[in-house]
């Protein structure tokens, strides 16, 4: 009965998956489970296919054999809408074709996938004190604001969409040692109320600060 159970509990079920693209192959029969409400850290050498893991997940990879499976159900090209609804995903490169801050932010919930969450710029603001960001940001013009800032900001609203699950590619690469430990905290309080988090990193400390590091 115990494997059952856990399978159940599991948010992220990878099973004896392969990615290649052409002659190239990342890896090969890779299993990993992320349970929900669990914090969960790639690592990895650079070109190791951490950031094509995660597409995979989404859907926007193919897999050359083994499944994955998102909150219970089995990515397929039938599936894959309703599993990217449960997703929250923040990519490495972010960039959203918006002059300010205030619309930057709404963004995201124009996508179908995110009609369904609400905009509350009241929720934002708190999240923006937790991450030690300054309310003045959200009246400022995207260019005038730095690139950690933009990263904090962009984690807020993707914590905002109140998806299960959150993919995050780098959440750290743009700051100092402070800043990144409010981003751990972030992820804990997120995870404390049953989101779980994937996420992929170079940064050790905020590796350490994750429940469960996965090396590739
Ligand atoms: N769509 C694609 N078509 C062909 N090759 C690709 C594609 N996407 C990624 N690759 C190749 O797959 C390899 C792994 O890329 P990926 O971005 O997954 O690595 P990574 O571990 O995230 O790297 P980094 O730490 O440098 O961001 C790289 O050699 C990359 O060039």
């Amino acid at each position: 009965m115990l494997p059952t159970l856990f399978y159940l509990d599991a948010m992220v079920n990878i099973e004896n998956i392969s990615i290649s693209f052409g002659n190239l192959t990342l890896f090969r029969e890779l299993d990993l489970q992320v349970c929900c409400g669990e914090s969960v850290c790639i690592c990895g050498g650079s070109g190791s296919g951490k950031t094509s893991l995660l597409k995979a997940i989404l859907g926007f990879v193919p897999l050359s054999e083994g499944t994955i499976k998102v909150d219970g159900t089995v990515l397929t090209p039938k599936t894959v809408d309703h599993i990217r609804k449960k997703i929250a995903w923040v990519p490495q490169e972010l960039a959203l074709p918006s002059e300010w801050v205030s619309e930057m932010v709404r963004m995201p919930f124009e996508l179908k996938a995110n009609r369904e969450a609400g905009f509350s710029k009241e929720r934002l603001m708190e999240y923006f004190i937790s991450l030690g960001l300054e309310a003045e940001l959200y009246d400022k013009r995207v260019n005038e604001v730095s690139g950690g800032q933009r990263q904090r900001i962009m984690l807020a609203v993707t914590a905002l969409l109140d998806k299960p699950l959150l993919i995050v590619d780098e959440p750290t690469s743009a700051l100092d040692p402070e800043s990144c430990l409010r981003v751990i905290n972030f992820f804990k309080s997120l995870c404390s109320k049953g989101m779980t988090i994937l996420s992929v990193s170079h940064d050790k400390q905020f590796a350490s600060g994750c429940d469960k590091v996965f090396t590739l």
